[in-house]
Formats: structure tokens, sequence, C-alpha cells
């Protein structure tokens, strides 16, 4: 990626490639990143649409396989020049056991960065959240915070133990001398929750607002702001990053970048109602419906139910301790890092974000999708 050969095409490899987040990545490269020779998506289970993707003008490889085994990594690395590592047992509801969630986040990602330096791949952008800092088990609110703002991160749930750990991989193998003697540049992008075409939770309160009758239940007070960020502002930022890493390294190399966009900092259920309201569903109550305390209890009911019915069935609903913590704690970011440091400045507007969303929640509601 050296200056006078910028006419050089580029190989990046997606891991996560067909996920949520992954498949926006892939075609944010696609049509954003003009070096873009080859693009490798990576993931366990290959989405059929990337067919259609076959057909462009760069060379699309699809590559099924598994983050934890190293050898399926290593093949996928040798030869990208970047790497941007999204894929993640992204499970917050006790639909995977500690050990796998751990195995493939944390065990994944060391196994991507020593692919890296063994096969001499220089730049990895390795998608972290922010969970990583919060909401803690306190519950302590984070208001518009930055990456410098203090706050006690202090976890016990998996998931965001596992991406702290997974971050602080990527961050320490930043400098890390890579096969052909040059410096590893890593940095790591926090998105906060990200919504947009694709996001099933969303999809999942529409059609579970539709059985009911077009009515939602308000658990949350509407005065908890939960930061969000669309899809495709996340998946722009990663090209972005991917792109400066070389030309900033000094810059960014071992950083990490909050990630998010003009979306409004809202309450959980009232931001999803920007988007399930125009599709014919109403938020019941100004104030929550049910007391906290009972709340709290319901979620412990859920969690000792899980635990109880685990020999025979799986049981894992949407709320538990953790994500009722999650959803009641204020926790939104404010800063301007990303665009100091590589010029990151979101691709959709709020309106567009929105837009995007509703048309696809109303057609995903009522398809198979
Ligand atoms: N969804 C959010 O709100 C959010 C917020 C912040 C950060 N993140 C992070 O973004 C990344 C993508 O999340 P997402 O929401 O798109 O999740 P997702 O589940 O839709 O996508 C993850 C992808 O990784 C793949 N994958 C899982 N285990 C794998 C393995 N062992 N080997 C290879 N591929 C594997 C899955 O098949 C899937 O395609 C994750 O790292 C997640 O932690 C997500
Ligand atoms: C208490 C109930 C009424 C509502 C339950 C909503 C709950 C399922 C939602 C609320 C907040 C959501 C998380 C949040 O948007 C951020 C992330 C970070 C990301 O890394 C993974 C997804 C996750 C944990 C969202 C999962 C769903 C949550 C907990």
């Amino acid at each position: 990626m050296a200056d006078s050969a910028q006419a050089q095409k580029l190989v990046y490899l997606v891991t996560g490639g067909c996920g949520f987040l992954g498949e926006h990545v892939v075609r944010m490269l696609l049509q954003r990143e003009p070096r873009l020779g080859e693009l490798r998506v990576f993931d366990r289970h290959l989405g059929p649409w990337l067919e259609e993707l076959k057909t462009g003008p760069v060379r699309v490889t699809a590559i099924q396989g598994d983050v934890t085994e190293a050898h399926e990594v290593a093949a996928a690395v040798a030869g990208a020049h970047v790497v941007i590592h999204t894929a993640g047992l992204v499970d917050v509801f006790g639909r995977a056991s500690p050990e796998t969630i751990h195995e493939v986040n944390v065990q994944g990602t060391r196994n991507v960065i020593e692919a890296c330096v063994q096969t001499g791949t220089r730049f990895l952008v390795y998608t972290s959240s922010m969970e990583v800092v919060g909401p803690n088990t306190k519950g302590h609110p984070f208001y518009r915070g930055n990456e410098d703002t203090l706050y006690e991160a202090v976890h016990r749930h998996p998931y965001p133990c596992s991406k702290a750990l997974a971050e602080r991989l990527v961050l320490e193998a930043n400098g890390r001398e890579v096969h052909g003697g040059l410096p590893l540049v890593t940095c790591a992008l926090r998105p906060t929750g990200i919504y947009g075409e694709g996001h099933q939770i969303m999809r999942d309160f529409y059609r579970q607002g539709l059985r009911l009758g077009g009515w939602l239940f308000r658990a949350i007070p509407a005065s908890v702001e939960h930061g969000r960020v669309y899809v495709g502002n996340v998946a722009w930022m990663h090209v972005l990053a991917a792109r400066e890493l070389e030309r900033r390294a000094a810059l960014m190399g071992g950083q990490v970048y909050f990630c998010y966009d003009g979306s409004p900092y809202k309450s959980y259920e009232d931001f999803n109602m920007e988007f399930l309201g125009p599709c014919g569903l109403q938020l019941v109550g100004a104030r929550p419906l049910l007391p906290y305390w009972l709340l709290v209890f319901l979620a412990a009911l859920n969690a000792l139910l899980q635990w109880l019915l685990r020999p025979l069935v799986l049981y894992a609903p949407l709320l538990n301790p953790y994500t009722l913590a999650v959803a009641n704690t204020t926790f939104t970011v404010s800063t301007d890092k990303a665009q100091r440091h590589f010029g990151y400045e979101p691709l959709f507007s709020w309106e567009d974000s929105r837009t995007r969303t509703i048309l696809w929640v109303q057609a995903a509601g009522s398809s198979a999708q």
C-alpha cells in the first residue's frame, strides 16, 4: 500500500462477512473502496446473496470457515493486505455457553492476529463494542461520553468480557512484527447498539407487536438514553479506518474509536418506535407499565428457568438480568475522535437511516427473512 503503488489493487478479508454488520461492510467495500482488487468473505455460514456479487468487476471469494480453527483462518488471511474482523458470537441471551462465546470471540480473534503475523498481513480493523466499556454491573450512567471518559468498566457477562479481552489482544498486537519484517497496525471500533436493514431483534419486536394487535408495552423509562448507530455508518467507518490505517499508522495504530452517528439519543423502546411507529405499531404508556422491581423479578425468574430447563430445552427470552441492565442504564456516546484521526463523517443522515430501516422492517416483518 505504498504511495508509489497507488494503483495497486488490494486484497481485503472480511471475517463474519455474512452477518448483519458484515454484509454491510462487504457491500460498502464494493461500492466505496476504489483500490479493492479481491474481496474475501469468511464466515461459518455463507449467505446465498454472495452469488450475485461474484458477477461484478471485483473478485469476490466466499470462504466457509471457522475463526476458532487457526489453520482455516491462516489460509484465508494469506496474501490479504487488510483484515476487517467482524466475526463474533453476539449472545446476551444465554443461547451459547460462556466457553463457546470465549472460544469464538477471544480465541477466534487471537487466531486472526496470529494469522496476520505469520502471513505478513499488516492492517487489522477489529469490530469491538461499546459494551467493552459499559454499561457496567453497577448500572452507572455513561452520558455522551467519549474514548477518554473515565468509567468503571466492570463486567461479569460472558459477551462483554469476551469483547473486552479480544479488544485488548488486538490493541496489544499493534506494532508486532509480521512476516516480512514490517509492523502490524491495528485499531478497534466500538459501535453502540446497531440498527438498520438486517437487524433481527428489531424485526422480532415488530412481529411481536403485530401478534399483540399492534401494541407494544413500555418497560423502560423514556428518560434512559441508549446509544444507537445506523449499520451503514458503522460499515462506512470500518471502510474508512481500513483505508487510512497505513497512511496514518502512527496516529491510528493501537487506538479505539467509538462508532456512532447522528441518530437521536432516546430510550431503547422510543428509538425502536421511530421505525415501528410508521409500520403501524404503538407504544402504550408514557411510563413503564410494570414497576421496575417486577421487571427485575421477571428477569431473575427467566434466568432461573433458563438454568433449570437447560438439560431439556433452550429457554432464552429477551428479558434477563443483563439485558434489563443494558436497556435500563443510560449509555450514550459523543466524540469526534474518528473524525479527527481519519476523517469519519456519517455517510447516511438520520433521515436516510430511518427511511431505509422502516422499508426493511416493513418487508422483513411480513416475510420469512
Ligand atoms: N449488533 C450490534 O448491535 C453490535 C454492536 C456492537 C458491536 N457488535 C459487534 O459487531 C460484530 C458483528 O455483529 P452482528 O450484529 O453483525 O452479529 P451477527 O451474528 O449478525 O454476525 C456475526 C457473524 O459472524 C459469524 N460467525 C460467528 N461465529 C463464527 C465463527 N466461529 N467463525 C466464523 N464466523 C463466525 C456469524 O456466522 C455471523 O455471520 C460482532 O463482533 C459484534 O460483537 C455488534
Ligand atoms: C428490557 C426489555 C423490555 C427490552 C430488552 C431489550 C434488549 C434485548 C436490548 C436492549 C439493548 C440491546 C443491546 C444494545 O443495543 C447493545 C448491544 C451491543 C452489541 O455489542 C451486541 C448487542 C447488544 C448487546 C444489544 C442486545 C439487545 C439489547 C440488550
